[in-house]
């Protein structure tokens, strides 16, 4: 980041912004205005920065640490008892050996087919099949391929793929075989004639096209677009749904590039880019290879986590220029390019408005930005759109077009800095369920201790599946053109690249539908959202919400205490204008002091339990302090009122204390869990309260209470699990077939 900030710092005292900001394309213009002196020297900084960036590659120590992976995941695979949780701990061996293999090819085709053979003999017979079409790829040594397609041969079968099986067959069949492999030949085409004979004619249901619930308007004002409901809408309903094409992965996350698939059990890593991109499937890597062949360069740099929202706007631009070049490739000059592209954007007519003239469309407020962030955007659009002309061949693209390629320059730079202009007002962060405690480099689906078999979760482990984090940045242009409010009329669902918009209470016709940009009313203060609004999307906020006498109510509802003081004991809401920043919820902030007075004897409060509790659920292992930690949790009651956020804050330390002490085999006595999962459930109400029923906070403290109940170490009763499984509905589907399969496992058996 340092040399960045260096590097931007030089360049920023050659260029001079003077007339102000008219639009991206003029911007660049500008740049290229400069005497040619300085166009130089911003060029050669940029190359500089570029060069710099590169890393020394040593195939051979790259080759020998595979290697050693792959030699440590046969003694383990050899191991005569092959039980499941062995077999897994191979697969995450040999997947440590294909990622430090790199482009080392031999020792990856190697690391590719024992992968394989692990994950059919786990059962990961998709995986498996694309680690052998992976290893033949790679260049498997010829005169063990035949070994790697039967193994193809049994995935496709298992798959009840005929047209592979076949195939797989027909390549067999032209081999020289000993005898083993023959009789294994003849026995899977016999298994290739019952399938074929069982497969049934799989009848598709034309699914009928959902009514459109909402409709677009426009205010001429500054609130322009908008989204109101068409028609009454209920509570729950699916409202509209949307499929991003563009996201990228947060903090270097190891997800799938293509459709952002968190649960992995052979992640298949871009062999050029040092372990950096990764996919489920090779379905996914070859669908994203029309954007990756220009980001595998600046992956090997570790250049993209440098630049924030500009990465994002690259991927828009590297996704939509190709869909728009055919309406401007007559374009001769780069003046009428931008020009095309605007008229682009304004087109709105169609019935169905392309995804990427809905991005072009989205509004930005690079006019209203600081000098300072202008110029760094605009340095971010320069540096990519260098690193394209010089370490890719994206520019080819545009050969034939009637412009000169330096008028494609400006362009791409332009469009880069406009897409990251319109990211600031317009991007979305997605979360997800994640394993809990594992390095961003360790694949949950490949954790022997928590898995029984492919997707089937151990007993008493969905809590360590269950961590609500934000995963991508994602270009959601549809969602994008709900306005903001401070209650939202709808709820998200991330699932993947795509989200599923269901209204969170009923709509009346022409309601306008709102998304909240901000945390919401229940979650934060007026005053922090109406900053954080006027910063990113320069407007005032003047919602419902926010023009109420009273607008912090409903949050400061989850802030009462009772005075301690023995006089007092009014129950008091702290005044806001008098704490100073972040008081209220003290203890989030270690750097902050408790500043909590009481508004009606004025005694700052002293909260002598709080370290009290934070000690006992240090002390959990120890049976008594148990005790009287959940002795200390009812007691909470005297100073915090209905479902206080520290309330909650201090349930979550004890269950999850509880839970570390559960895992490592530790057996509490019965009156423990009836106490925990007490707690759990109101933990659980101060959530929906707090967050809404159907969160992903909701969700993630679900699952102790799905573990309690699978242990057998809670009573439920037949609504209470009907609830719980309605809860799936809200998870992604990755995460939903775990879950399902959890619930029919070890839960539905004690609906009966
Ligand atoms: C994500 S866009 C929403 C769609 C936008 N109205 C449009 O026409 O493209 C966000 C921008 O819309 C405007 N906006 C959103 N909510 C608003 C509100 N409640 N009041 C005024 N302007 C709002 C602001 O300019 C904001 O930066």
């Amino acid at each position: 980041m340092d040399r960045l900030a260096r590097i931007f710092s030089q360049q920023d005292e050659l260029i001079t912004l003077d007339s102000g900001f008219k639009d991206e394309y003029e911007t660049f213009k500008s740049l290229h205005a400069l005497p040619a002196e300085k166009r130089q020297s911003l060029e050669q900084l940029t190359l500089k920065l570029l060069t710099d960036l590169e890393l020394p590659h040593d195939r051979d120590s790259c080759a020998l640490r595979s290697r050693t992976l792959r030699e440590e995941g046969n003694l383990v695979f050899r191991d005569d008892t092959k039980e499941a949780e062995q077999i897994l701990k191979a697969c995450r061996l040999y997947t440590g050996a294909v990622f430090e293999a790199e482009d080392a090819s031999e020792e990856l085709a190697l690391a590719f087919a024992n992968r394989g053979m692990a994950l059919q003999e786990y059962g990961y017979y998709r995986e498996a099949y694309d680690d052998c079409a992976n290893a033949l790829d790679c260049g498997y040594p010829e005169k063990l391929q035949h070994k790697v397609i039967m193994r193809q041969a049994f995935c496709a079968w298992k798959l009840e793929n005929i047209e592979a099986f076949e195939e797989h067959l027909a390549c067999l069949e032209k081999l020289q075989l000993n005898e083993g492999y023959e009789r294994q030949v003849k026995h899977l085409k016999e298994k290739l004639e019952l399938l074929k004979s069982h497969k049934k004619q799989t009848v598709i249901n034309e699914t009928e096209a959902g009514t459109v619930l909402e409709e677009i308007l426009t205010d001429p004002g500054e609130r322009g677009r908008y989204m109101v409901a068409k028609e009454a809408i209920p509570q729950g309903k699916v409202i509209f749904s949307e499929r991003a094409s563009c996201f990228v992965p947060l903090e270097q996350r190891l997800i799938c590039h293509q459709c952002a698939a968190t649960l992995m059990s052979a992640p298949i890593p871009c062999s050029q880019c040092h372990q950096r991109v990764v996919y489920c499937s090779r379905k996914c890597r070859e669908k994203h290879l029309a954007i990756h062949r220009y980001e595998c360069a600046a992956y090997r740099r570790d250049l993209l986590k440098l630049l924030g929202v500009s990465h994002l706007a690259l991927r828009l631009v590297l996704t939509y220029v190709p869909l728009m070049l055919p309406h401007l490739a007559g374009c001769t000059s780069s003046q009428a390019i931008w020009s095309s592209i605007t008229e682009l954007s304004a087109n709105q007519e169609q019935e169905t408005v392309p995804e990427y003239v809905q991005s072009l469309s989205m509004a930005s407020h690079l006019k209203q930005a600081s000098q300072a962030e202008l110029v760094y955007h605009m340095l971010c659009a320069n540096l990519l759109q260098t690193y394209l002309k010089e370490h890719t061949d994206f520019f080819k693209q545009f050969n034939a077009s009637s412009a000169s390629i330096e008028d494609w320059q400006v362009v791409i730079s332009a469009l880069i800095l406009r897409s990251a202009g319109q990211l600031l007002a317009n991007g979305h962060v997605s979360s997800s369920l994640l394993p809990v405690g594992l390095q961003t480099n360790e694949f949950a689906l490949l954790q022997s201790d928590m898995w029984e078999s492919p997707l089937h979760l151990r007993l008493g482990q969905l809590h360590n599946l269950a961590r609500s984090e934000l995963i991508t940045a994602i270009n959601l242009p549809y969602l994008s053109l709900c306005n903001h409010g401070c209650a939202p009329s709808i709820s998200t669902k991330f699932d993947g690249c795509s989200v599923v918009n269901y209204s969170l209470g009923d709509l009346a016709r022409g309601e306008e539908i709102f998304n909240c940009y901000t945390r919401d009313y229940r979650n934060s203060l007026k005053q922090q959202r109406l900053q954080a609004l006027e910063e990113v999307y320069k407007f005032q906020c003047s919602c419902d919400k926010c023009k109420r006498p009273d607008p912090d109510q409903d949050y400061l509802a989850f802030h009462r205490y009772r005075c301690e003081k023995p006089n007092c004991r009014q129950i008091f809401t702290p005044d806001v204008d008098g704490l100073p920043q972040n008081s209220l919820n003290w203890w989030l902030h270690s750097q902050v002091e408790n500043s909590i007075v009481c508004t009606v004897c004025q005694e700052r409060q002293l909260f002598p339990w709080y370290n009290d509790f934070l000690d006992l659920v240090e002390s959990c292992v120890d049976y008594s302090k148990r005790q009287l930690l959940f002795q200390a949790y009812d007691d909470l009651d005297k100073w915090l009122m209905e479902h206080h956020s520290l309330k909650r804050n201090l349930a979550g330390e004890l269950i999850m204390s509880c839970f570390v002490e559960i895992d490592v085999g530790c057996i509490l006595e019965d009156w423990e869990y009836e106490n925990l999962a007490k707690v759990i459930r109101h933990q659980l109400k101060g959530t929906a309260a707090q967050c809404g029923a159907n969160s992903l906070e909701y969700l993630t403290e679900m699952t102790y209470l799905w573990d309690l109940i699978a242990l057998k170490k809670c009573e439920s009763n037949e609504m209470e699990l009907l609830e719980l499984k309605g809860k799936l509905e809200y998870l992604a589907s990755e995460y939903r077939e775990v879950f399902l399969n959890y619930y029919n496992d070890f839960i539905e058996q004690q609906c009966k």
